[in-house]
């Protein structure tokens, strides 16, 4: 495994490597901000590969938001971006129930594990959910619930599928309700399974984390739908229309962002400092995922 390219600093090295590709991938936890913490000389390096006339795709695994919640953050932050050019994890899981899994209406319901990105999403494909940040799953379990699950007379009959995501609001309720619907059967999805969140500058409980007592109690696997599976890849490759040689990965997370890059045969990848991933874990001898380059910050780009 070639010995990944340190760019910061590197003019010429940034150069070759910007004239190398059409495309490029942006993770946004980690790499434009951290939380609300926009990370320094973001907008400009965005303006300046745009000047470039790079196509640029933002792919998160952060499924709390939905694109037009996205393109609402690009603007309070000053980041020039559409909302078409956002790929997230709740979308291409809600591609991916209405348009690959098509399971016949009225059992193709969702039971959300996770706050309103997923719901936008789901909506935004037509695809029934209940569950997610409905407040009235936000409560205390009675000894009533015990029954009225175990009879499956809580349970909606239309469950097909069961959704996890970032939950910033778990409960002993839904984690029960979600268990009793894989056991009859629903299908066990996930946006994502990133073990932590990056913000303010620390880490914080991820998606995955807030799943994990699910798939322990249900001793069910999720199938992923984020970074770094690739039907995502495939989603995007078919919605943005790009040579895969000539676009790069851009992320703070070797496990999704960089792996996504590797497995989707992607031209190369770009491993950004200021997040999740520290440069001991890919300059280690014999690991197996390695960046092509990597930066101390994104801003280093802009020389
Ligand atoms: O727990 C999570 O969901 C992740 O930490 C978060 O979503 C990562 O987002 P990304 O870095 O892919 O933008
Ligand atoms: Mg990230």
């Amino acid at each position: 495994m070639a010995a990944p390219k340190y760019l910061t600093g590197d003019k010429a090295g940034i150069d070759e490597f910007l004239d190398r590709f059409e495309v490029f991938l942006f993770d946004c936890d980690g790499v434009l901000w951290s939380g609300d913490h926009l990370f320094p000389r973001i907008p400009e390096t965005i303006d300046m590969l745009r000047k470039k006339g790079k196509q640029l795709v933002f792919v998160t695994n952060n499924s709390t938001k939905s694109r037009a919640d996205y393109k609402k953050k690009f603007d309070k932050m000053g980041i020039s971006a559409k909302e078409e050019e956002v790929f997230g994890s709740s979308y291409s899981a809600a591609i991916y129930i209405s348009r690959i899994l098509r399971l016949p209406a009225p059992k193709n319901k969702v039971f959300v594990l996770g706050e309103t990105g997923v719901e936008q999403e789901l909506q935004s494909e037509n695809v029934p959910y209940i569950g997610g940040t409905d407040p009235s799953y936000r409560r205390e379990v009675e000894n009533s619930d015990y029954t009225s699950i175990a009879d499956e007379s809580a349970l909606d009959p239309d469950v097909g599928i069961v959704l996890a995501g970032l939950d910033f609001h778990p409960s002993y309720l839904k984690y029960s309700l979600a268990m009793a619907y894989l056991r009859r059967g629903a299908k066990f999805l996930a946006t994502n399974i990133d073990s932590t969140l990056p913000n303010a500058g620390s880490l914080f409980p991820g998606a995955g984390a807030t799943t994990a007592p699910l798939i322990l109690a249900s001793g069910q696997e999720p199938l992923a739908l984020g970074k770094p599976s690739q039907a995502m890849m495939d989603a995007i490759e078919g919605k943005f229309q790009f040579d895969r040689s000539k676009a790069c990965m851009i992320g703070d997370r070797l496990n999704t962002d960089i792996q996504f890059g590797i497995e989707g045969k992607l031209g190369g990848t770009l491993c950004v400092l200021t997040g999740v991933s520290k440069k001991e874990e890919f300059l280690a001898e014999g690991v197996a995922v390695v960046p092509g380059a990597y930066v101390d910050q994104l801003g280093d780009l802009l020389r």
